[in-house]
């Protein structure tokens, strides 16, 4: 067998366990390796009513592969009671120790990729472990600070300045140096996803792009010179474009990819056309990692009904990267 994918499991309260399950049902479209929890995943799979078959293995190097079958890493071993949809350390801590896991696979090379099913950040807050997100676990654990978020969708390619950090925050991080930066990410990610010159649009960070300095002054004196330099770069890009209809123009086919200035602006476009197919990946690591673009919901935890057809998708797009694509 060639190297399996690794996918983490996610907090293990929210509804990471049961995409898992649900997905190797349906059949898992790449061999896999689960860092998990043996008794998480069986009381998934019982709750779901599904015939696999859970296997405990000591690493990823020992997967064997094999339809209905989920060979999992028991990294955590917690209670099968686990409250769903409760913010609980314990689960906080073992989500975590899924990521750090997997990450020493990938580095290892026992695996070829990681896809990571959702964590609830509050969870791990709780369990003392004081990370924004998957992202700068990753960028930490590979030595880059030059990494970037990315959503994608069939329709839409997004990258962040900004990740999670407050608004108020997210317009201090309006530097040239950060714009230069996300620029270079997706120019470089273009040309992984094998678009010979990708087509760039930065969004703008005011109304209408400042509206030549109307609204605020950050899109004229930052954001302007540094699409500036980044054409000089070679890179095609154009900026700052209004950020109501850039995401617009780029669906219709205009640009590749868009940089969005922060969190909420670049993910509303991507997830508000649905959360099936959409797929977290992050640019700049050594290896590929790619993510479902939905939480833990824990309102639905344990209920059944959570969709896995965004961890199909962050498995493809994980695969599609392998192959250079
Ligand atoms: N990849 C990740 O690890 C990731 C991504 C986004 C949010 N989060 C975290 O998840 C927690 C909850 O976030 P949130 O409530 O803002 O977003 P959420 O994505 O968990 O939920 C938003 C809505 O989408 C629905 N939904 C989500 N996933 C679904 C699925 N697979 N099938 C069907 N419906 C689904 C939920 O029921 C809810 O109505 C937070 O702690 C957040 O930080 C983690
Ligand atoms: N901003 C992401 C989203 O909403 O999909 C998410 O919170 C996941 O972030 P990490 O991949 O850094 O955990």
């Amino acid at each position: 067998m060639t190297q399996p994918m690794g996918i983490t499991m996610g907090d293990p309260a929210g509804v990471g366990p049961e995409i898992v399950v649900k997905l190797a049902a349906e059949g898992l479209p790449h061999p896999t390796v689960v860092f998990g929890d043996f008794a998480i995943l069986a009381r998934a799979a019982k709750l779901l009513g599904v015939p696999v078959e859970i296997v405990e293995i000591a690493h990823a190097g020992l997967a064997q592969g094999g339809v209905g079958r989920i060979e999992v890493v028991p990294v955590s071993r917690l209670p099968a009671d686990l409250p769903f949809g409760q913010v609980d350390a314990r689960a906080g801590a073992a989500a975590y120790a899924y990521i750090d896991r997997a990450i020493t696979a990938v580095q290892a090379g026992e695996i070829s990729a990681i896809v990571t099913a959702p964590i609830n950040k509050m969870a791990m807050h709780e369990a003392g472990i004081d990370y924004p997100g998957h992202t700068e676990i990753l960028a930490e654990r590979a030595g880059t600070t030059d990494y970037a978020m990315m959503l994608a969708n069939k329709e839409l390619r997004v990258l962040l300045v900004s990740i999670h950090v407050p608004l108020s925050e997210a317009v201090r991080m309006v530097t040239v140096e950060n714009e230069l930066r996300a620029i270079r990410l997706a120019h470089r990610a273009g040309l992984q996803f094998g678009i010979p010159r990708p087509r760039i649009g930065v969004a703008g960070l005011n109304p209408h792009a400042g509206e030549g300095g109307m609204f605020g002054s950050e899109d004229d004196a930052i954001i302007a010179p540094a699409v500036a330099i980044a054409r000089q770069e070679g890179i095609d890009v154009a900026g700052p474009l209004s950020g109501d209809t850039v995401f617009m123009r780029a669906r219709m086919g205009e640009f590749d990819v868009v940089v969005a200035q922060y969190h909420d602006q670049g993910l509303i476009p991507v997830k508000y056309l649905g959360l099936d197919e959409g797929v977290n990946i992050t640019v700049g690591l050594p290896f590929v990692r790619t993510s479902v673009d939905h939480g833990t919901a824990f309102e639905i935890a344990g209920k059944g009904t959570a969709s896995a057809a965004s961890l199909r998708a962050a498995m493809a797009q994980a695969a599609a990267m392998l192959r250079g694509g």
